[in-house]
């Protein structure tokens, strides 16, 4: 894997002025971005996200995951503290890509849990590699993390690509009745870590007014 910095811009959003900078990771085509706010290369630990992408739930405001929730709370949290990083990857559908994803969640529609979908398909749960944070953090001056995830995995697969993980903070955001059955799969097979007590709420109106369109989508 190598990956090359292309350039940076300001990215204005409803939380904060970030810095945009783009990457293209030249093995594979794929293009990956990092916002960082605040001062991030001074050594000290930084609140970060590794954020994989999920169009349904980042862009298209899907209930069937959490991913688009704690996007939207990690970049609230950063900004919130004047300072982080979010590293968003390409790797869509833990590594199977967009239409593989679907054929997926076809699966789930069926009755299978997301694990389940992915073995009937031929791929295992999960394909993702976090190697490509290594020269991004790199380029960025970043040394140590305070990492929002739920997910052990990362943790420890980040640790062994050489990234100092100072600190796991929870973020357990988006709870609704679309995802909770593929949230209470990721505890149970997947080795995430939460309680779903622990959850705030997605917008209950929102959960409502969607009901009647999905009704086969688990309890
Ligand atoms: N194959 C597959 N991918 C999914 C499904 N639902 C979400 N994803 C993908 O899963 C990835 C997000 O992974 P998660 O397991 O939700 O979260 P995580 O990044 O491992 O852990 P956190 O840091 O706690 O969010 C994104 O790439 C999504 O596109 C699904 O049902 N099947
Ligand atoms: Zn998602």
């Amino acid at each position: 894997m190598t990956l090359r910095f292309i350039s940076s811009c300001k990215l204005p959003t409803s939380f904060a002025t970030f810095t945009m900078h783009g990457f293209e990771d030249t093995d594979t085509g794929k293009e990956h971005v990092a916002l960082t706010l605040g001062q991030v290369d001074d050594g000290q630990p930084v609140l970060a996200r590794v954020h994989s992408e999920c169009l349904t739930g980042d862009a298209l405001f899907s209930m069937r995951c959490d991913c688009g929730y704690q996007l939207q709370e990690a970049l609230r949290r950063i900004a919130e503290e004047g300072r982080g990083v979010l590293l968003y990857l390409r790797q869509e559908g833990r590594g199977i890509g967009l239409l593989n994803k679907i054929k997926a969640y076809q699966l789930q529609d069926s009755g299978l849990d997301t694990v389940e979908a992915n073995h009937q398909l031929g791929f295992e749960a999960d394909l993702r590699r976090y190697d490509l944070c290594v020269p991004m953090l790199k380029h960025l001056g970043i040394s140590s993390l305070r990492l929002m995830t739920n997910n052990p995995r990362k943790v420890e697969s980040l640790r062994l690509d050489g990234v100092e993980i100072a600190d796991r903070v929870p973020l357990t955001t988006g709870l609704n009745d679309f995802n909770r059955g593929y949230l209470a799969t990721k505890a149970a097979k997947l080795g995430h870590r939460f309680d779903l007590h622990d959850f705030t709420l997605a917008d209950k109106a929102n959960a409502d007014n969607a009901r009647p369109e999905h009704p086969q989508l688990p309890e």
